[in-house]
């Protein structure tokens, strides 16, 4: 009995023959594969006695092309095969899955279309009866056809008695007729002449009856249709004649609704057509932005670490460039490479450090490693010393590069927010849009995201699906009821207390928000732990839920949550500063929503003394809720390519829509909850500026506080006397109207006083409009002006994107949007590549959700 390759490759079982060999020697033919470098054997009596060397087993090499390691590489190579070959059949299965949707949706469809035909048919056959009845054969003394019988196709004279109506003196007789009670309006038209044979005013046309007709329809005119002035249209019931040999009504009516069948299929698959192409489109478009920011992304650190190739292949060999002079281990003699693969987890360990060799290329040093086949990321970081020393770990992130092409797929992690808001379906800000898109590109990365929301009375239901009760349980004295629906996409969970917490008619605002907030979060958790879910990461968000993360340490981690790893974000550091400073402090780890805010906050005590574990990460935007080239919104979708069109067309429907005069003028739009966060003198100001250089300004917008809304409704009668098609102020919150001003404004205004990361302006920049912006949080880490921002923009390998303004004043907001107006009247061939450069960026989550699966991964360390 053996096998190869240390019993890891073909074993065997073979009957040994006696031989004719002197003594007692046995023998078999044994079968060496191509694989084998090592022979592993033991012999038995084909019962339970062994002789296998004193448990030693007996071995042989085999010469050949194998070793050890060689094998390794076969193995996992044989994995991938086998991996690829059971992704192609679920793959197949899929593709057969759908196809069998598709069918069963066709067939849904066309049974549609049939009852959409047959009643159609019924409207248009009820509305003929009437006309029917209405028909004669003819009229004495005004009407009559020769011959009297004739049917559909046929070419019959049609006389007339010029002088029994109103055209008795007309010089011209027109008739201008259809069929079927006007079924398809004037189907034939001509003039009359004299029948000078007959007596009297006797006047004829001929024509031919449109096949299919029972009933002809007609008026007598002065002239032909389109320029008559004079009609005999029988007191305006008009004329109907039976067709007397028409064929049989029953058979029209059977012909008729095939007819209409077969146009509705027809249009139906023109639709259809049309959809594929587009979704086709659109997930190329998504594609190539992906790549092209993957590759920025690999590059972003170059002047610290890159890579030879930039995308590293498994089973392949890659050199590593680093260069100290920008990190901690500046001026060391010596730089050792210390790396593993798979978040260092892979099976064979560590490699063994490495000493650096300087590279040509100026400050670099570089090391060359092979990458095993089943990598799916690199890991790494530096040292000063072969044991040690200083260390470059990135700030105890350590350095991951994404490997492509391997054997094995990073595992996924289960990701579980605990949320006051979810956009589209409880949006109060940025906080409800960050939760959903977030989501959806962590999902996109392979990972499981579940949302836990509470189940507000105020719900927008119409964007759940598959809205369900799952459970319900019983905690803090009520019955909690579980419902679970998809949004977005996303698997939701609604939690539903019954003693009425969230049957408030609103999301925020009822006095008592931090008690039913605090509920809500401890619900939460009571929840998992009852359902026995054990998410690798819960993530909360805001004072609104920052209990999550203290209620988990003290309690919810020793009831057998002990794997999860609590992560802490704020939106906003204006709300809630004692829940938040306690949540920073009972966290794993926290971030906030640009680099820039989390610098501007770092000073303040809730933050100070948690800076170790303190992360910015700036927002993206959900690039397929935020399409110009799909959106629902907007009058004419489009992509950078026809920028110009797509905003004009969207620039008069908004103009339209709101009373607007309909004239090309620079387009200002603000669209904010208006707090004083958001700059409102500035605002109020811009109105005026604007209006000044003669533009148009839209905003849209509603305010918390009853005194200020007040205060803009004051302004907005204003306005709307004075100015009323050039501004308009819209107090609400409308999120379709919010579409088609990105689309429509030239330019969105952000004069934030502070800004945690903001997301109108990246909204604004996919739609093409120009963002016009005070320089403060994520609106500076975003937002690069055209004048003086081309170098740090480069430094982040964009061009500049917008103009922005310093100061808190109203010089400031002049100082940019007087420039920003300029540009528009005075050199639109540059303002318009400007409009086709910023929807060319990207600032969807392509990017920061990799920093945030960073981040998880650093968390669970
Ligand atoms: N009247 C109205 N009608 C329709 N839509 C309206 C609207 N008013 C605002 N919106 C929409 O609400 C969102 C506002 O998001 P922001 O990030 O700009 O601000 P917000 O201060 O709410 O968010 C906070 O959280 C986010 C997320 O982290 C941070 O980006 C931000 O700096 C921080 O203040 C946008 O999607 C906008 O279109």
């Amino acid at each position: 009995m053996g096998a190869f390759n240390d019993w890891r490759w073909k074993s065997f079982t073979i009957k040994l023959n006696k031989t004719d060999l002197k003594g007692d020697w046995w023998s078999c033919h044994v079968y060496v594969p191509l694989e084998a470098y090592k022979m592993d054997f033991v012999f038995f009596n084909g019962g339970s006695v062994y002789e296998n060397n004193d448990k030693k087993d007996y071995c042989v090499l085999v010469e050949g092309v194998m070793d050890a390691f060689a094998f390794e590489d076969f193995l996992l190579e044989e994995k991938h095969r086998e991996l690829q070959k059971l992704a192609a059949d679920q793959a197949e299965r899929e593709r057969q899955e759908e196809e069998r949707q598709r069918i069963e949706a066709e067939k849904a469809a066309t049974e549609l279309d049939r009852q959409k035909a047959r009643l159609e048919v019924e409207k248009r056959r009820a509305k003929l009866q009437g006309a029917v009845k209405e028909a004669v054969r003819f009229v004495d003394n005004v009407w009559h056809f020769e011959p009297s019988a004739f049917k559909g196709e046929d070419l019959v004279r049609l006389y007339y008695n010029r002088s029994s109506g109103p055209l008795a003196n007309a010089s011209e007789i027109w008739i201008h007729g259809g069929h079927n009670n006007w079924s398809d309006d004037i189907s034939f038209s001509g003039r009359l002449v004299r029948d000078e044979r007959k007596d009297g005013e006797w006047w004829y046309a001929h024509v031919i009856v449109p096949s299919g007709a029972f009933v002809l329809d007609w008026v007598f005119a002065n002239g032909p249709p389109g320029s008559a002035t004079l009609y005999d249209n029988n007191q305006r019931q008009d004329f109907h004649a039976i067709v007397p040999n028409a064929i049989p009504e029953e058979m029209y009516w059977v012909e008729e609704e095939h007819r209409m069948f077969r146009k509705l299929q027809e249009e139906r698959k023109i639709q259809e057509q049309a959809r594929r192409a587009k979704a086709e489109i659109i997930a190329k478009m998504k594609a190539e932005t992906k790549k092209r920011t993957m590759k920025k992304f690999l590059l972003s650190q170059k002047h610290i670490v890159y890579t030879d190739p930039l995308d590293i292949q498994a089973g392949s060999s890659v050199t590593v460039f680093y260069n100290p002079s920008n990190t901690v281990l500046n001026g060391k003699p010596e730089v050792w490479f210390r790396c593993s693969f798979n978040r260092w987890t892979h099976r064979n360990g560590p490699l063994p450090p490495q000493k650096m060799l300087p590279a040509d290329t100026g400050s670099h040093f570089k090391v060359t490693v092979k990458v095993p086949l089943d990598a799916y990321t690199m890991d790494f970081v530096f040292s000063e010393k072969q044991d040690g020393g200083i260390y470059d770990n990135r700030n105890g992130m350590d350095y991951h590069i994404p490997v492509f092409g391997g054997v094995a797929k990073e595992p996924p992690m289960h990701i579980v927010h605990v949320a006051v808001e979810m956009a589209p379906i409880a949006k109060v800000g940025g906080l409800g849009d960050v939760v959903t898109s977030l989501s959806r590109a962590v999902v996109d990365l392979g990972h499981n995201v579940d949302i836990i929301l509470p189940k507000y009375d105020c719900l927008n239901l119409n964007n759940v699906k598959n809205l369900q009760f799952h459970r319900s349980y019983s905690w803090g004295g009520t019955e909690i009821k579980v419902w679970t629906g998809k949004v977005e996409g996303l698997s939701v969970y609604f939690l539903e207390p019954q003693n009425g917490l969230f049957w408030k008619g609103c999301i925020y605002g009822c006095g008592n928000d931090g008690e039913r907030f605090g509920f809500f979060c401890h619900a939460a958790l009571e929840f998992l732990l009852q359902s026995g879910v054990h998410p690798d990461i819960l993530h909360c968000h805001d004072w609104s839920s920052a209990p999550v993360a203290w209620l988990f340490k003290d309690h919810y981690m020793h009831y057998g949550l002990s794997k999860t790893r609590v992560v802490f974000t704020i939106h906003n550091l204006e709300f809630g500063g004692h829940l938040i400073g306690k949540a920073m402090q009972f966290s794993d780890k926290a971030t906030t929503v640009s680099h820039t805010y989390s610098k501007e906050v770092s000073e303040n005590s809730t933050i100070s003394p948690h800076l170790h574990k303190f992360h910015g990460i700036v927002n993206g935007i959900d690039p397929d809720i935020w399409d110009p080239y799909n959106d629902k919104f907007i009058p004419v979708c489009y992509t950078s390519e026809d920028v110009v069109e797509g905003k004009r067309a969207a620039k008069e429907a908004l103009q339209r829509r709101l009373g607007l005069n309909l004239s090309d003028k620079p387009l200002v739009g603000i669209i904010t909850r208006l707090t004083f966060q958001k700059g409102i003198h500035l605002i109020k100001h811009a109105i005026w500026r604007t209006l000044d250089r003669g533009g148009q300004v839209v905003l849209l917008g509603s305010a918390p506080d009853p005194r200020i809304q007040n205060d803009f409704v004051d302004m907005a009668n204003h306005l709307h006397n004075a100015h009323a098609k050039s501004a308009r102020l819209c107090l609400a919150y409308d999120e379709p109207l919010s579409h088609l001003i990105y689309a429509g404004a030239d330019f969105i205004l952000v004069p934030s006083i502070f800004e945690p990361c903001g997301l109108t302006q990246l909204i604004a920049m996919r739609y093409g409009s120009i963002p016009v912006v005070r320089k403060t949080g994520g609106l500076y880490d975003t937002v690069f002006d055209v004048d003086r921002d081309k170098e740090r923009a480069q430094a982040v390998g964009l061009e500049p994107n917008g103009f922005s303004f310093d100061g808190a004043d109203s010089a400031g907001v002049d100082y940019a949007l007087n420039r920003a107006i300029t540009a528009w009247y005075d050199n639109r061939d540059w303002f318009n590549s400007l409009c086709k450069q910023v929807m060319e960026q990207d600032w969807s989550w392509n990017r920061p959700a990799l920093d945030y699966i960073e981040l998880y991964y650093s968390a669970r360390k």
